[in-house]
């Protein structure tokens, strides 16, 4: 099945809980949206809130290569990545994959939580 979303939540290890977070704080902004999240982000952000989130793989077993593709195929125009500044990653290759095509398709791309304020504003704003 091909998953199209609003907007896509990922955390790395050690901001999970920041992401979490933030997400209980805006549930009520986040809730009308169609959520995707790689594998462990999905779950813990489903297990915190009971936000409804499509889960993909975990982002080190292909989750943010699938993001990147549903990105590619125009499935996907806003994404939200704590990405951990502190911490190496298996996946190093991924993320930056990642991040390139969110760049080369013009996707709204947060990285931190003002960012993600931001993106959250943007989307209310005008839409997804
Ligand atoms: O590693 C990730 C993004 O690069 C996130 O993956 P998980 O949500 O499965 O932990």
């Amino acid at each position: 099945m091909e998953i199209h979303a609003d907007l896509a939540l990922v955390g790395h290890d050690g901001k999970k809980d920041e992401l979490i977070a933030w997400v209980g704080e805006r549930i009520e902004l986040l809730r009308p949206l169609s959520l995707v999240a790689t594998g462990t982000t999905g779950a813990r952000i489903h297990a915190a809130t009971g936000l409804k989130v499509t889960r993909l793989l975990s982002g080190p077993l292909g989750g943010d290569a699938q993001l990147g593709a549903m990105i590619s195929e125009g499935r996907l125009r806003n994404l939200i990545f704590f990405i951990d500044p502190l911490s190496a990653l298996p996946h190093d290759v991924d993320v930056k994959s990642l991040l390139r095509l969110a760049i080369l398709y013009d996707v709204r791309l947060a990285v931190n939580r003002r960012s993600a304020d931001a993106v959250l504003a943007a989307i209310a704003a005008d839409g997804c």
